[in-house]
């Protein structure tokens, strides 16, 4: 569980980028973050993360706060952030190995994920190749499987889809509800509606930094008394004309 209590974040040139925000994402759901460009998404998953600082507030995964006890929750979350282009310099092999010394991970079960999971993502051919040389997509992928390779309870993932090819999309769907239907969190942020009306059981739309809705999009529907289409509900209610 992610819990997010009264966060208030500012920029220098861009007061309240994120505005008293109070958002709980519970277990066993898969929660998709929809806002429009600048709404404030990266920056809430990035203060979620330990990456930003926060102005006010608090949040806390499983229970441990990301500033206070940083060490004891990043060791219970995978990110994967929006720009997949890190450790360029290392090769596809390094860089999960990187990832399975830091979290201390067995390695035989990594020997035997890395290959499970690269295999399944098509890019196991790849591995001995440096990350410079990879495709976005593939970029995505080989972060995605460093974040799988220590099978962490929380999943954050800043618009994973995007790059993906079909399969891999498929995929990584498929991964995010066996997550979540073994009682753990998945947090993602998406602009593509149909994906998030297909894959989503809860939803969390902020605009100007503020938390607009959260619950299911039947109670969407039902708040806005319409039977329209998710695209349409969040156009209306992202509109600011
Ligand atoms: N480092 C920064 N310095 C100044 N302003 C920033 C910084 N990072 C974000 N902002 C501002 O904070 C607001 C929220 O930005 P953020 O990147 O969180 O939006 P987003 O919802 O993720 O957008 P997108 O969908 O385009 O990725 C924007 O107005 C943005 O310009």
């Amino acid at each position: 569980m992610i819990e997010i209590k009264n966060v208030t974040k500012d920029f220098p040139g861009n007061n309240k980028a994120i505005d008293s925000l109070n958002l709980t994402i519970p277990d066993g759901k898969i929660v998709g973050f929809l806002g429009p460009n600048g709404a404030g998404k990266s920056t809430t998953i990035k203060m979620m993360t330990g990456i930003l600082p926060l102005d006010s507030g608090s949040i806390t995964l499983n229970g441990f706060d990301i500033e206070k006890n940083a060490l004891e929750a990043k060791r219970i979350f995978g990110y994967v952030p929006d720009q997949p282009d890190m450790f360029l310099r290392l090769k596809g092999i390094e860089y999960l190995n990187f990832i399975g010394d830091i979290f201390e991970v067995p390695k035989e079960i990594r020997a035997e994920r890395i290959e499970t999971l690269t295999k399944q993502f098509n890019i196991y051919d790849a591995l001995d190749d440096y990350i410079q040389t990879f495709s976005h997509g593939m970029r995505q992928k080989i972060i995605v499987t460093g974040v799988l390779i220590h099978d962490p309870d929380i999943w954050i993932l800043d618009e994973p889809l995007t790059g993906l090819d079909p399969k891999s999309s498929y995929m990584l769907k498929e991964m995010m509800r066996d997550h979540a239907a073994k009682g753990n969190t998945v947090f993602f942020s998406s602009h593509g509606l149909e994906v998030v009306e297909q894959l989503c059981d809860e939803v969390a739309i902020i605009n100007k930094g503020r938390l607009i809705f959260y619950g299911n999009i039947d109670e969407l529907r039902d708040e806005y008394h319409t039977d329209q289409s998710l695209e349409k509900v969040f156009l209306e209610l992202t509109d600011d004309a």
